[in-house]
């Protein structure tokens, strides 16, 4: 039986920070950061039965093409994604009356739709990156136990020696993608990619407005990094987490972003918001077709 401090519950019975029942959650969950954006998903559905919102967690459940989704914000950061993918679980898994984890499992299917910054020169402002792997720079995964199975150990092994990563930043851990839902995003619209959650947006993505970095070497030994085929592609603030969390848990996950930012070229688009209802449609349509 599992403690109601360590699950907490609110009074209507909804999950603590999420606030849904096992039965407002669909099977297929979009995640998206921004609050706002759950809308530009939801405009897109043909019915909706359910809406929920506490803090940055906004919920929308509805049919688009005939099958069922949630879209959820997540907010910003792997610390929040260790609240959303563990309460997701828990809806799925774990009987919330008798507080037991359940025998047979669900397994969801998870695609985060983002924004984020490039870090090759061939990487244009306003193309999509679909993460294949995510390297973790956040550490949040390194607090549960047995996650090198789910790792790629021989990548994060090269990524730390070829940088001199630094032992006094969180450990870099590797995780890939579902291969059966990247599988679907196969068109030459979609760039295949290895993507870096930060947890920072300044600092840990190399940026420097005021203060020095403690590796300022490391965005350029980042875009020179080779690994069998791999290079890695782009920066954004949560797949590690939601890759990791995945696995261990049962889940497929997969992170598609489009480019507002090339961190090479200097450009960006702060005017994003058409070209990502673009990419939200048609990963809508690759997700039912
Ligand atoms: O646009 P979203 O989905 O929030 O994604 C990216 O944008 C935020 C930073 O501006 C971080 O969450 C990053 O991952
Ligand atoms: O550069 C960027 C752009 C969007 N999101 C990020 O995390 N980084």
């Amino acid at each position: 039986m599992i403690q109601q401090s360590e699950l907490i519950l609110n009074s209507d019975g909804t999950i603590f920070h999420l606030h849904l029942k096992p039965e407002n959650l669909a099977d297929q969950v979009i995640l998206v950061g921004d609050q706002a954006r759950v809308k530009t998903v939801a405009d897109f559905f043909d019915t909706i039965d359910f809406s929920a919102q506490n803090r940055e967690f906004h919920t929308v459940t509805g049919r688009y093409n005939n099958q069922r989704f949630s879209v959820i914000s997540t907010g910003i950061g792997t610390d929040n994604i260790d609240i959303v993918l563990n309460e997701l679980d828990a809806l799925v898994n774990i009987d919330l009356e008798k507080r037991e984890i359940k025998k047979e499992k669900r397994s969801l299917k998870i695609v985060r739709i983002g924004t984020s910054g490039a870090l090759q020169e061939d990487i244009p402002v306003n193309a999509y990156v679909v993460s294949q792997k995510s390297i973790g720079f956040d550490g949040m995964l390194k607090f549960y136990a047995h996650s090198e199975p789910f790792c790629d150990l021989p990548f994060e092994k090269a990524f730390k020696q070829f940088t001199g990563w630094k032992d006094t930043l969180p450990d870099a851990y590797v995780v890939d993608a579902s291969k059966r839902l990247a599988d679907r995003f196969n068109g030459a619209e979609f760039r295949k990619g290895v993507t870096i959650s930060a947890p920072g947006f300044y600092g840990p993505q190399g940026r420097v407005l005021r203060l020095p970095l403690a590796m300022p070497q490391l965005n350029k030994l980042i875009e020179q990094f080779r690994f069998e085929d791999w290079k890695i592609t782009n920066f954004e603030m949560e797949s590690s987490a939601i890759y990791g969390l995945s696995k261990m848990l049962g889940h497929q996950a997969l992170t598609i972003c489009l480019i507002i930012a090339n961190r090479f070229t200097g450009q960006a688009n702060e005017n994003y918001r058409p070209e990502m209802k673009k990419l939200i449609k048609m990963v809508l349509d690759c997700l039912t077709k």
